[in-house]
């Protein structure tokens, strides 16, 4: 085959991947779908399939006119990244059009005969107005999550959660000093209301300085906000039950405490190990089931980031609507409850507990807290007091509900449920 092996074809097989196998970014880039490409490359390359499944609505609604059936799923993602290149990216359409019809030329026998076809339809694409374009609809998420969504939060936020999706995520960092102010100056970043630093210029991660010596780490906003609502002074013993890869592990070890940090994952722990090196911190790691470990002693505090549907991770994660559905829900939202009473057995009596998920369900949220009260009459839920945060976002039980469409003016921030439970006495 000839010419498979640039960052639009290698885009294009990366949203087949997805809209068609079902298969994460994440594991596709496991499986080396990067690797033919240079590290310049593999950043157009992702950067490409990312515009493309933020915007896959909008996309099949300019080609939908244009086209008599639906062609096969490796031409019908050359197209949907053609077409996002040009209206989305402003890619000049002359190169982006010969580019399209080398790649399906290349394909094969089954494939070169769409080549007339691909290269018709994306000339009368990309005459389609870029502002015409933007005002089309947002990508819409999928039936059982917008019908979840809608009846939790209603038709106006589930819109404007889509609306976020759609326009993507900039880079967040935590600094390990704590100072968002003096990061913000030397990166030229945007210090959050929080506490965080949100970089809006394309950048490569490791290239920014402070990468090298662990003066930050990326962690969005909202996945900053757990670690805060603890609140971990020097030398508390706090547990960071599910910990990998390790965000919150970095900022309860900046804090000073004496860090437990549990995973499942022997891979994933690996990962926190190195993001502890780095940041020139120290934690004990410990891989293990939660659900079958016990600690020598209690803790003074436990955070527990409770593994879930991570929808609320959707602006970072725009394959997760198209390879995710319900099924499997229920049994999440029962280890997370089974999670949660095994954390509160680890804590000193008048000990507390954050309990976290990524999530923009209720059940995995507001109703877990409400159900652990009802399950322990002796624990109670405190309002979370932290700089930057709306208090129209505490939930009625005393969680804190962040989404998607909070923000509008910053760029918004991820979904996240947290709430800071503790024991009477
Ligand atoms: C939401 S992620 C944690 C993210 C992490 N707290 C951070 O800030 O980087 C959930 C984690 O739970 C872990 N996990 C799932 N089930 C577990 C169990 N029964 N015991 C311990 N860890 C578990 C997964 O391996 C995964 O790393």
């Amino acid at each position: 085959m000839r010419n498979t092996q640039t960052a639009r074809s290698v885009a294009a097989r990366l949203v087949a991947g997805v809209l068609h196998d079902r298969l994460t970014l994440a594991d596709q880039f496991a499986r080396g779908a990067l690797e033919p490409l240079d590290p310049a490359g593999r950043a157009r390359a992702q950067r490409l399939a990312l515009l493309t499944l933020r915007r896959v609505g909008p996309v099949d609604r300019v080609l939908k006119p244009l086209l008599r059936k639906a062609p096969p799923p490796p031409v019908h993602a050359i197209l949907r990244v053609a077409v996002a290149e040009m209206l989305a990216e402003g890619g000049e359409p002359h190169g982006v059009v010969s580019e399209a019809v080398a790649q399906v030329r290349a394909g094969g026998r089954k494939l070169e005969g769409f080549a007339g076809m691909v290269n018709a339809v994306l000339r009368r694409a990309s005459e389609t107005p870029a502002a015409d374009f933007a005002a089309l609809p947002p990508q819409e998420l999928p039936g059982w999550l917008r019908g979840r969504l809608m009846s939790a939060w209603g038709k106006p936020a589930t819109r404007a959660m889509e609306a976020a999706h759609a326009a993507g995520a900039g880079l967040d960092l935590t600094p390990r000093d704590g100072d968002a102010a003096a990061l913000a100056a030397r990166l030229g970043g945007v210090a959050l209301p929080t506490g965080s630093v949100r970089i809006t210029a394309r950048a490569q991660v490791s290239d920014l300085p402070g990468y090298e010596s662990g003066d930050w780490w990326v962690q969005d906003a909202a996945a900053a906000l757990p670690a805060a609502v603890l609140c971990a002074r020097r030398g508390e013993r706090v547990l960071d039950l599910c910990a990998a890869p390790g965000g919150k592990t970095l900022q309860l070890a900046a804090a000073g405490a004496s860090v437990t940090a549990l995973d499942l994952s022997e891979s994933r722990m690996n990962r926190l190990r190195q993001n502890l090196a780095r940041c020139r911190l120290g934690a004990e790691t410990v891989v293990a089931d939660a659900l079958d470990w016990m600690p020598a002693q209690p803790f003074d505090a436990v955070l527990l980031d409770a593994p879930c549907s991570a929808t609320g991770t959707i602006r970072r994660h725009p394959d997760l609507p198209f390879v995710r559905d319900p099924g499997g829900l229920k049994e999440i939202f029962g280890l997370q409850a089974a999670l949660l009473d095994r954390a509160l057995g680890f804590l000193k009596p008048g000990g507390r507990l954050v309990y976290s998920t990524c999530s923009l369900l209720p059940e995995e949220g507001e109703r877990q807290a409400s159900a652990a009260l009802e399950r322990h009459p002796d624990l109670r839920i405190e309002q979370p007091e932290l700089q930057g945060t709306d208090p129209a976002w505490i939930s009625p039980e005393g969680g804190l509900r962040l989404r998607p469409d909070f923000w509008p003016d910053l760029g918004a921030l991820d979904g996240f449920y947290i709430a800071l439970l503790r024991h009477s006495g």
